[in-house]
């Protein structure tokens, strides 16, 4: 296909039916018999009603017979940005919930992630997290990896090359008092962090950058924590972290930092919080550090699936919208035992669910709110929204093809249903099945090549 009037721009795919997002004044607009354009280079050119189509096939030079018409009851959704993952704990997910944040550390996680000293290992985990994720939908994933440097190299390289939008943390740690061999110097932290940054951003992978990752407080000395404010603000690069996940947690950080006035604050001490930082977890956040963040412009990833594995908490959502601080969905594999970002979005209604229990006149979340925060929320705590999100003109295609009719599927579809009741399905009983196709900058990337 080439385009006349429109020269410069050639499209590449044409899709025709139902587009289901959000935007910022509508948690969720479903747009039946639509018509949604993508450019050589994976941008949403145009997304109309049908009955544009022959203004659109003239305008931009595009044949009847190169759209694609979406079957019945089919839809596009946005990708979902799971905005906290940890790939190194995919080798153990779905086991080791029976114990606290501190001690599950010490017990389950430190050991394991040691084992990615050997990049062998890394490469056959990496692998499999990046193609379970993608092919449940998440098109943008936000990366821990581990301390290893080249481990850590090797998930931005799998992520790229099999099409996976990745922001990727190389671990920050120079304090681990259990499990000894699992920590850096501060010299070496620091020194590790520039070499991982430099050679992932020197490969140029159009899709896959990396992310400053300071473990948590009760990992790092306040001089490597100085020293990562320092080197995300001269590389204006994203940050991420852990904030006050537990109630023991936040404890502890207060005795260590008596001067500063919360959890909150030491982040702040040290330029850790900015608008391209996300931090998971906050449950137990006040609202002057929610203050604190909206001033910022830093962002919270909800992660409901590990908040209650761990027993850490419930996330008061209402209250962080309230505050205007930027909120997105995370499965925290594997503290969260699933990596679905489907789970995370009924994860976060059991959360919202069961403060309406024990808070008289709670407003619960709708499905609407928490499809939002698992898109266009998880772009905006990403500060990928202007590329990220929904089918806005301009932003990259990045969607799953959702089929709720497939044989043998999670769920039924019956003629008297309409398409809003078909979605609320999906979002409550759907899995990858339904997921039959995931776009990501307009390309697809499920079904995998190989
Ligand atoms: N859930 C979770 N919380 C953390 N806090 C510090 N490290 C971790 C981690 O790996 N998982
Ligand atoms: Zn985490």
């Amino acid at each position: 296909m080439t385009s006349c009037n429109e020269s410069v721009i050639g499209i590449t795919s044409v899709f025709k039916g139902a587009f289901v997002h959000s935007t910022h004044t509508s948690p969720m607009d479903i747009l039946e018999n639509f018509i949604l354009g993508v450019s050589e280079a994976g941008k949403i050119v145009f997304i109309e009603g049908a009955y544009e189509q022959e203004n659109l096939a003239k305008r931009w030079g595009f044949r009847n017979t190169d759209i694609t018409h979406l079957k019945d009851w089919e839809f596009f959704i946005p990708g979902m940005v799971d905005t906290h993952i940890h790939a190194s704990q995919y080798s153990y997910m779905g086991t080791g919930l029976d114990m606290p944040l501190l001690q599950w550390l010490n017990t389950y996680t430190f050991p394991a992630e040691l084992k990615y000293k050997k990049t062998e290992f890394a490469e056959e985990v990496y692998n499999k997290v990046v193609k379970r994720t993608l092919k449940n939908g998440t098109t943008t994933a936000c990366y821990f990896a581990t301390i290893h440097t080249d481990s850590t190299l090797l998930l931005g390289e799998i992520a790229d090359k099999i099409g996976q939008r990745a922001l990727v943390g190389k671990v920050c740690m120079d304090i681990n008092n259990t499990v000894e061999e699992y920590k850096e110097t501060t010299e070496e932290s620091v020194e590790e962090t520039k070499r991982f940054i430099s050679t992932l951003l020197q490969r140029k992978y159009p899709q896959v950058k990396p992310i400053i990752t300071p473990r948590f407080v009760l990992s790092c000395s306040d001089k490597l924590l100085k020293d990562l404010g320092f080197i995300a603000k001269n590389n204006d690069l994203h940050i991420q972290s852990h904030i006050s996940e537990n109630t023991e947690e936040v404890q502890i950080v207060k005795e260590m930092f008596p001067d500063c006035t919360s959890y909150t604050d030491v982040y702040n001490k040290y330029n850790l919080l900015t608008n391209k930082t996300v931090m998971a977890h906050g449950c137990h956040l006040t609202d002057k550090e929610l203050d604190i963040f909206n001033q910022r412009g830093a962002a919270i990833s909800h992660c409901p699936n590990s908040n209650l594995s761990l027993c850490s908490g419930l996330l008061d959502v209402r209250n962080v919208l309230k505050h205007k601080v930027k909120i997105g969905l995370g499965t925290d594999v594997s503290g969260g035992y699933s990596p679905s970002m489907l789970d995370a979005i009924r994860r976060a209604l059991d959360t919202s669910k069961a403060l309406t229990i024990q808070t008289s006149g709670y407003e619960t979340l709708t499905y609407k709110e928490v499809f939002r925060l698992a898109t266009l929320g998880g772009s905006q705590a990403l500060a990928l929204e202007d590329t990220i999100g929904n089918f806005e003109v301009g932003k990259d295609f990045d969607a799953v093809l959702v089929s709720p009719s497939i044989p043998d599927g999670p769920f039924d579809v019956f003629a008297g249903d309409t398409f809003e009741v078909v979605v609320e399905k999906f979002l409550n009983l759907g899995d990858d099945r339904n997921m039959v196709e995931v776009y990501v900058a307009g390309k697809k990337v499920v079904p995998f090549k190989e």
